[in-house]
């Protein structure tokens, strides 16, 4: 099965890194479209993958097409992939926003969406995938073994997809930028770097597998750590006072609006 992923991106990588080296694939059949040498190079180099400028080119020769470019610039480079594409390549999307419909544009391609993100370049990716009108079960099955081998991948209708993007594809970013500011108070309070790094790391990593582990509730493991009148309690209600739970939904909420946005370019 020959893949050719269209745009050397950062997610195009994770999950290139992840399935080449979990031998999902061989490398020699996976080859990257871009049109940044620079990012090329970094592919050849990294992970021995083929490497063209040419997407109608890579395209010709490919049984499997990862549509891995931004949902902004679809239109620029559908037109030629689309005449490019052989007659039963399947068509796997991780665009965040493009409907599979709009793909298929009025023809009985194939095509799956995937939303995943980036952990997957450490096998512990998350992704939803939904199966467009013409994508049969097969196809399903080969974007769950693709995205199965570095992570956790989640079948899902596609009127899903936007809030799976909101909530795990865009994900990652809310945990780092939580990082980010515990990472700050730490400083703030005299923490050396190193030591706030992996104590900060090890919470975040143990708070997440306890909760899997345990298949507690996020509220029940929460109230564990809240004793009366102590320490939890003062930053919890310091929260609650900032309205941060009120944002954190207004934030997913956004990005799942902004993804039906991205729908109409
Ligand atoms: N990043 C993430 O966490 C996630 C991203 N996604 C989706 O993945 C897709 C890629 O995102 P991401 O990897 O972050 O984006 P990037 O900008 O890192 O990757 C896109 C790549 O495509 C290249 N490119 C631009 N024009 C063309 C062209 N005509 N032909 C081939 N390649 C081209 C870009 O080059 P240049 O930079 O020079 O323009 C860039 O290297 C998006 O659609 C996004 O919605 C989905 C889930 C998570
Ligand atoms: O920010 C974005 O639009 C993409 C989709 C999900 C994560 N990154």
């Amino acid at each position: 099965m020959k893949i050719t992923f269209i745009g050397a991106g950062n997610m195009a990588e994770a999950i290139v890194a992840g399935i080449i080296k979990q031998n999902v694939v061989e490398a020699a059949d996976v080859c990257v479209t871009d049109i940044n040498e620079e990012r090329l190079d970094h592919f050849t180099e990294q992970y021995g993958v083929g490497r063209t400028t040419d997407n109608a080119a890579a395209v010709a020769q490919a049984d499997v097409i990862v549509l891995s470019v931004k949902p902004q610039i679809f239109p620029d480079v559908w037109p030629e992939i689309e005449r490019a594409l052989k007659s039963d390549a399947l068509v796997i999307s991780i665009m965040a926003g493009i409907p599979s419909a709009k793909i298929a544009n009025g023809k009985p391609i194939r095509v799956v969406r995937v939303m995943p993100n980036t952990p997957a370049l450490v096998g512990e990716g998350a992704a939803g995938i939904a199966a467009g009108e013409f994508a049969v079960e097969a196809d399903v099955e080969i974007a769950c073994n693709l995205l199965g081998a570095v992570g956790v991948a989640v079948v899902v209708d596609e009127k899903e997809i936007d809030a799976v993007t909101a909530l795990s594809g865009s994900g990652p970013a809310y945990v780092f930028y939580l990082l980010e500011s515990m990472l700050e108070a730490a400083e703030q309070m005299g923490l050396e770097k190193g030591v706030s790094r992996e104590l900060a790391l090890s919470t975040v990593i143990g708070a997440a597998k306890l909760m899997r582990e345990s298949g507690e509730e996020a509220a029940g493991l929460r109230a564990k750590v809240t004793s009366k009148g102590g320490t939890t309690h003062a930053a919890i209600s310091t929260l609650e006072e900032h309205g941060v739970k009120d944002a954190v939904v207004a934030a997913l909420k956004a990005a799942q609006t902004r993804s039906i946005e991205l729908a109409n370019g």
